[in-house]
Order: C-alpha cells, then structure tokens, then sequence
C-alpha cells in the first residue's frame, strides 16, 4: 500500500495508525489499528470519528487486512463488521459498498482482489482530501467581508482525510481573509466541539471563542455571527440531513433570527436511497455519555447522537459538485443527473 498522512490518520504502507480522538486536545497519541474488528472499536468509541473519515478509515484498515493476506471470506465479514460499525453517517456504507463490489465482482485470484481493494481504498482517500478543498471552492463565494461565522461538533481535519468539510470551508474562507472569527459550539456531550474543533482553530492560529451550545442563540440575536457551517452526516435526497444532536436547533434560531445556514458535506454523504430525513437512521449512545460525573448514577438520559434538519430551514447546502438552496432541494435537485460528477 502506499502511504497515506492526514491529521487523524496515517499509513506507512505496511500499518494503519489512527490518533485517537477521545484524548485530545490533552494527549495525542497514535495507536496501530491492526485488523478491522480493532478499528470497528475505535469507530464506536469515537478514537475515530466524522462522517468522511470513517469511511476512509474502515477501507483502510478492510486493504490492510487484505495486504496481511486474509482471503475472500475473512474480507467479505469483516466489511459487513464495519459497515455495521455506526448507522448514522452513509459514507461508512458508501465506502464499504465500494470495496465490497470488489469482492463480488467474481475475480478468481486472491492477489487481484488484494490489489484492487487496495487501489480502491487508496482512491476513496485521495478522493477525500479533493473533495475537501472542492467544497471549499463551491462555498468561499458566500461568504461577505470579515465575517463572524459559528460551527457545531468538529468537522475539520479530524473529521475527513483532507482540511474538512465545514471547518475546511472555514479556514480557508480565513485565510481569504473573508472569515475573522470563529465562535465554536462546546457540542455535548461529548464535546467535539470544545476539545477538538477549539484544537484544530488553535493549531491554524484562526481567533475563536467556546461556547456552550445553548449560548449560541444570544449571538445569533445580537447579530454577532453572520452565519453558520456545519458538517454532515447523511444527506437525503430531498435535502433533509442528519447533524451532531443540536443542529435542528441551531437551524430553527437561525431562521428565527435571519441568519444563513449552511450544512457542508461531500457527495459521499448524499444518499439518494434515503427520500427523506425521516428514514435516516439516527444512533442512540450509551446515555452514561449524557450523565457524565455530574448527574445521579441510573439518572434516565436521553442521547441521540444525531438529529435530522428539515431542508427547508437550510440557506444552501454546500457540496463539491455545487451550492444548493433550499429551493433547489426542494425540486429534487440532488437526484438530478446533470450534476457535474465530482472532480
Ligand atoms: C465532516 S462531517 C463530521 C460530522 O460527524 C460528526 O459526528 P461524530 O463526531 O459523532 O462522528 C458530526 O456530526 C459532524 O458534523
């Protein structure tokens, strides 16, 4: 394999590395994932996380099983684990059915299939970093001058192979100088926000200030963000999409107070199989992750991870094959073969 380096994630062609994410912004430690059911673990205690990344993650760790010579069979379960791994965010599946085409597509040899599971594993990564600075291209025209954006959850370099989905458009709106601050939603409960997204703004020296999530709506009142990005992790055809637990809310303020609001994501997780937002399956957690060390031991708690945003509370979805308005998704737009293919 060849090697593969991104910020949560690395290759060097014979081992797959992930940072785990559930210690940061405190200690960055990098753990060998040896065979898929370690990084099914990782995937589901969040070590690895984000909508793009765990799709290039699980074929990844799928080509270097692979590589370590598991034959068809070994392959064929170990891809349906992963699959299974989270059933929110369709690019796991996405990945997964890309790699799995390969081991049914009836090629005799062992060392052809190995190959191209690599080959292909290794494109839906390249893939990913272009993807990434595709959005960023689409989306950098919305923004005004000197702009205070807000974000939710993390979906930068820690959430995709490449600068990020949202926070990618973010920083490089910064580095346009169109973008001047970033206010960054803490996103309980567990916090992506706070411990990675204030990391990720930290390490690129781009100004920002944590909030707590319920603190977003006196800004969006006192007109001091001028808009919101944030990732995704299902998109349906119609528009509707599935969000970190909190973004329906932030979407209802922003229309509440004027303020556009933008889901970032690739077309990796545009599922056209999925009409709507209701038939996104949305993950239920462990509800200790709510309690924390704060609340009574047994306190019942509510934990969806996710939660679903009406299309039509959407200013424009910002994808890498264009910038769609709520209008646009509301004509069935995204179904429409006359997409530009993804560059
Ligand atoms: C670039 S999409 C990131 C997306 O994934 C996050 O969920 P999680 O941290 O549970 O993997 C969140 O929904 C982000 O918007």
């Amino acid at each position: 394999m060849k090697t593969a380096d991104s910020l949560a994630l690395r290759h060097d062609g014979r081992r797959l590395r992930i940072l785990d994410q559930t210690l940061l912004p405190h200690r960055e430690e990098w753990l060998e994932v040896p065979d898929p059911d370690a990084m099914v673990l990782h995937i589901r205690r969040l070590a690895v996380r984000g909508a793009p990344l765990i799709g290039v993650a699980a074929a990844l760790s799928l080509a270097t099983f692979a590589q370590d010579g598991a034959g068809p069979a070994e392959l064929r379960l170990a891809a349906a684990h992963l699959r299974r791994a989270r059933p929110t965010a369709v690019n796991l599946m996405w990945a997964m059915d890309r790699m799995g085409a390969i081991l049914d597509g009836g090629r005799c040899k062992d060392d052809v299939v190995m190959a191209e599971l690599i080959a292909e594993a290794e494109a839906i990564f390249v893939e990913d970093v272009a993807l990434c600075e595709a959005m960023a291209r689409q989306g950098l025209g919305l923004f005004g001058e000197g702009e205070a954006v807000l974000t939710h959850c993390n979906s930068g370099g820690l959430a995709t192979a490449g600068i990020g989905t949202a926070l990618g458009l973010i920083r490089r709106g910064f580095e346009a100088g169109r973008v001047t601050h970033v206010f960054v939603d803490e996103t309980r409960p567990l916090l992506q926000g706070a411990r990675l997204t204030a990391w990720e703004l930290a390490r690129l020296g781009i100004p920002h200030t944590l909030l707590t999530d319920s603190m977003a709506a006196i800004l969006l009142r006192e007109g001091r963000v001028q808009r919101v990005l944030l990732g995704a992790d299902r998109v349906a055809a119609n528009g509707d999409f599935a969000n970190k637990v909190g973004t329906y809310g932030l979407a209802v303020q922003c229309r509440h107070h004027g303020v556009p609001f933008h889901p970032v994501a690739p077309w990796s997780t545009v599922d056209l199989a999925c009409p709507g937002g209701d038939a996104i399956p949305i993950e239920q957690r462990d509800p200790a992750e709510v309690r924390g060390t704060w609340a009574a031991a047994g306190t019942p708690a509510f934990n969806p991870s996710f939660d679903v945003t009406p299309a039509h509370l959407v200013t424009s979805l910002v994808t890498d094959r264009g910038v769609f308005t709520a209008a646009e998704l509301a004509s069935g737009i995204l179904s429409r073969p006359r997409l530009r293919p993804t560059p």
